[in-house]
């Protein structure tokens, strides 16, 4: 049975005084583990990677695997030249990590062979299993469906997190087989679950853990008015979380809760004052 289903954390770094904070960190891991999450994503886009040094990151996924106390954790990666991320993925592999969260390659803009390539390349170096990171808004590159059918062949390449706001790519995807789809996109999340996508790694998740778990397991038995009631439920949130850039408004939401500093790296901002209200208030009902 494969690990990549339900519920991931895709983990916010908390900072404090411009420093990362470990034990903040620590203590949200143990919040979500008893909340009933599949598993943790360190250093994804909402981890902030791109504002730590290496010092940081590695020491960052050190606390989430002691914190994790078993739960699968996996490592995002993310560059634009093959050899310098392969290096990072080998090193990876010595780490008692679950997996390896990879994006497509920046800024450069390949070809489909290119990126093939990238990620033929990067699965031949793993010894952990691969979880492509499909994020065209963020990487300025689509890895296109025919693509995503070539790599599911590599016996490494195991799950996509999903975020390129195309249904037909993702429900190809589920019709395949052969990748285990979670939701990237925290708005298709509920759509995917219906169309049979695995699970979600979703920033939103970090509040109402239980309410996103318990519409998962819902879904997943099949039992569409619950999940569809949990899902109309957590929509106002949802539709707030995303609001400004992610992870602002999660930091904000956290910090309305007492869990971490509201604190980001510039060029980040903390979310604005109107919408840290909004959340606060959206978080007593
Ligand atoms: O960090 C992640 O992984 C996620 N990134 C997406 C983004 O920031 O674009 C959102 C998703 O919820 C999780």
């Amino acid at each position: 049975m494969s690990i990549f289903s339900g519920i991931w954390i895709p983990l916010v770094t908390p900072f404090q005084a411009g420093a990362v904070d470990h034990r903040a960190l620590a203590a949200l891991v143990a919040r979500y583990r008893d909340a009933g999450v599949a598993g943790f994503a360190a250093l994804g886009t909402t981890g902030e990677p791109a504002a730590m040094s290496d010092e940081e990151q590695d020491a960052v996924l050190a606390t989430i695997l002691r914190a994790a106390e078993g739960l699968p954790v996996i490592a995002g990666v993310s560059g634009n030249q093959t050899v310098a991320v392969r290096e990072r993925v080998s090193w990876l592999g010595d780490r008692p990590i679950d997996g390896v969260l990879i994006a497509a390659p920046y800024y450069i803009r390949p070809s489909q062979a290119g990126i093939a390539d990238y990620f033929s390349t990067l699965a031949e170096a793993s010894a952990k299993p691969i979880v492509i990171y499909d994020i065209p808004y963020r990487t300025g590159v689509r890895i296109e469906l025919d693509t995503l059918l070539a790599l599911a062949a590599h016996p490494r390449i195991e799950a996509i997190k999903d975020c390129a706001c195309s249904p037909e790519t993702t429900l190809a995807l589920i019709l395949d087989g052969r990748l285990r789809v979670l939701a990237g996109n925290d708005d298709a999340m509920f759509t995917s679950m219906c169309m049979g996508g695995a699970g979600a790694i979703a920033a939103t998740a970090h509040v109402r853990t239980e309410r996103f778990v318990a519409m998962h397991r819902a879904l997943a038995r099949g039992d569409l008015e619950q999940g569809r009631a949990i899902y109309h439920e957590l929509a106002p949130l949802l539709r707030a979380l995303a609001s400004e850039p992610n992870p602002a408004p999660v930091k904000a939401a956290l910090a309305a809760e007492g869990w971490i500093a509201n604190e980001l790296r510039a060029p980040m901002m903390p979310a604005s004052e109107a919408l840290s209200r909004e959340l606060a208030a959206l978080l007593t009902v």
